[in-house]
């Protein structure tokens, strides 16, 4: 493929391709073939995007909340329009199931629309100078939201579209400018999402794309001087690197999970395993919010694992086109981590209830049983469709082992008593308890946010609205 088949990337104001004519080859997970290239942009060219990015950014901040949230708006009615083609571009690169892909593009729409019209609520402060003891009348701080500047927005592959939107909406409606760092493995979803963006109106100057390997660009990106906040959702290691290099300049980290589904007694068990199911397997289990390991009260074990293993085996396998439930993961390395994970467990004596079989990177839905602490698979991320059940004797035995995980993103605790189910909830070290149902990041208007190694700051569409805009206090002393 040469280099005029490149979808062009957004720098410097104008859709173009690197000028050394370096690309980035991206390959569908599911056909093995290869669907497009992306620019490898140098340093020098995204040096020079990102300081027609920060002048454009005056501009922006100074036009109307209404003119801004009239862009966003269009944005998100354009997006409706197109979410065939970009659903499928979505179904193509990540080989997410085709009716997902296409409602990920309807949830980023409504996602966009809430975000306007959160921000035209989000007013400033007055504050009066008495309130202090020994404070002055005379003196009124007004403390309005001010734009941070320019804010660095880098996404994972698994929802491309969504949780590159998710943040660059919030930050354009607070009158910042963006640098989109999209995954390379969502890259061109990524370029369609934003040609409807620009297409709505926005600027193009206010955006750049700075499409090539994170390994090759991102430490450029982080440590550039003129970025002002990074907000980054991706893997841990990434994400602790990310942190290390930021200086002086706020950072939201959202990153890998490992989360419970904590099976009490007096659960209804057909509810829990329907949940678990959902949450464990969905799109091959490649989400952050999966249920990741399902913690049992030994005396329910041999029942709970008997209606798992019945709803797992009714998973569609197969190919995204189709709408298989479990569907090609997004690289050979990814399925062969899997599958170590699965292989060290059996060797460890792990009962492979169902699953455990592989076609290249096709992995079937796998339920390992009798987990124990000393497999991998209890504490690593699989970001793949395996859960391992681990036995325990008692509910203290469940909380401990629930937080002496590395990760604290979400848990569930399935119980029809709910005043213990909450009184669980409140030990466990993580950022938001479900009770009686699966992980999941919705509604998307809640806090999202993980603790521990899952993450740093919060977002949600407020949260994320307050995380790309500062206190800036004028005081009328009068
Ligand atoms: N908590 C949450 O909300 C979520 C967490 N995740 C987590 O993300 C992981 C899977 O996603 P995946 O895309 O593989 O994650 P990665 O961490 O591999 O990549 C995430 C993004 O970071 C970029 N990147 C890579 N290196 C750097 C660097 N040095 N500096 C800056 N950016 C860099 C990547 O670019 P490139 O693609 O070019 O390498 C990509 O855009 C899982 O661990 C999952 O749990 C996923 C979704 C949601
Ligand atoms: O990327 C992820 O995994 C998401 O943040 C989780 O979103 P979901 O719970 O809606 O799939």
């Amino acid at each position: 493929m040469t280099s005029n088949q490149t979808v062009k990337t957004l720098i410097q104001g104008e859709w173009n391709i690197s000028s050394s004519h370096k690309t980035v080859d991206i390959y569908s997970p599911h056909k093995n073939e290869l669907i497009g290239q992306v620019p490898s942009l140098s340093q020098e060219e995204l040096d020079a995007s990102i300081q027609s990015t920060v002048e454009a950014q005056v501009a922006w901040e100074s036009k109307s909340i209404q003119d801004r949230g009239d862009i966003l708006k269009k944005w998100a009615d354009i997006l409706e329009e197109r979410k065939e083609d970009i659903g499928h571009a979505i179904m193509n690169e990540v080989a997410k199931k085709k009716s997902s892909a296409v409602s990920e593009v309807t949830r980023t729409a409504d996602y966009i629309r809430y975000t306007v019209e959160e921000a035209f609520r989000l007013d400033g402060d007055v504050k009066r100078g008495d309130g202090f003891k020994g404070g002055s009348p005379q003196k009124i701080g007004m403390v309005e939201k001010a734009p941070l500047g320019t804010i660095l927005a880098i996404g994972p592959f698994n929802y491309p579209v969504n949780l590159s939107a998710s943040k660059i909406a919030p930050a354009l409606m607070q009158g910042n400018s963006v640098i989109f760092k999209p995954a390379t493995q969502g890259a061109i979803s990524g370029i369609k999402m934003v040609e409807a963006l620009i297409d709505a109106g926005l600027p193009k100057e206010l955006l750049t794309i700075a499409t090539g390997r994170g390994s090759v660009i991102g430490d450029f990106l982080v440590q550039h001087p003129s970025v002002d906040m990074i907000t980054f959702t991706g893997g841990t290691g990434t994400g602790r690197h990310i942190s290390e290099l930021s200086s002086m300049i706020p950072v939201v980290l959202e990153l890998g999970g490992k989360d419970p589904a904590i099976v009490l007694e007096d659960a209804d068990l057909d509810k829990a395993a329907k949940e678990i199911v959902q949450g464990a397997y969905s799109y091959s289990g490649q989400r952050c919010t999966a249920i990741k390991r399902v913690l049992v009260k030994d005396e329910i074990a041999d029942e709970l694992a008997s209606k798992i293993q019945t709803q797992v085996d009714e998973l569609s396998v197969g190919m995204p086109e189709d709408n298989a439930t479990i569907t090609p993961l997004i690289n050979q390395k990814s399925a062969d981590a899997v599958q170590n994970l699965i292989d060290d467990a059996k060797e460890k004596g792990a009962t492979v209830v169902t699953g455990d079989k592989r076609e290249d990177n096709l992995l079937y839905p796998t339920l390992l049983d009798r987990v124990t602490s000393d497999m991998n698979v209890a504490w690593e991320e699989p970001f793949g469709p395996v859960l391992p059940i681990i036995r325990v004797s008692d509910q203290e035995e469940a909380i401990r082992l629930a937080n002496e995980s590395e990760y604290g993103l979400q848990a569930s605790v399935f119980s029809k008593d709910t005043e213990r189910a909450i009184s669980i909830a409140n030990r466990l070290e993580v950022g938001s308890v479900q009770l009686n149902a699966k992980t999941e990041r919705g509604p998307d208007h809640f806090p999202f946010l993980g603790v521990k190694a899952s993450g740093l700051g919060v977002q949600g569409i407020q949260e994320s609205l307050l995380s790309v805009v500062r206190d800036k206090v004028t005081i009328i002393n009068m």
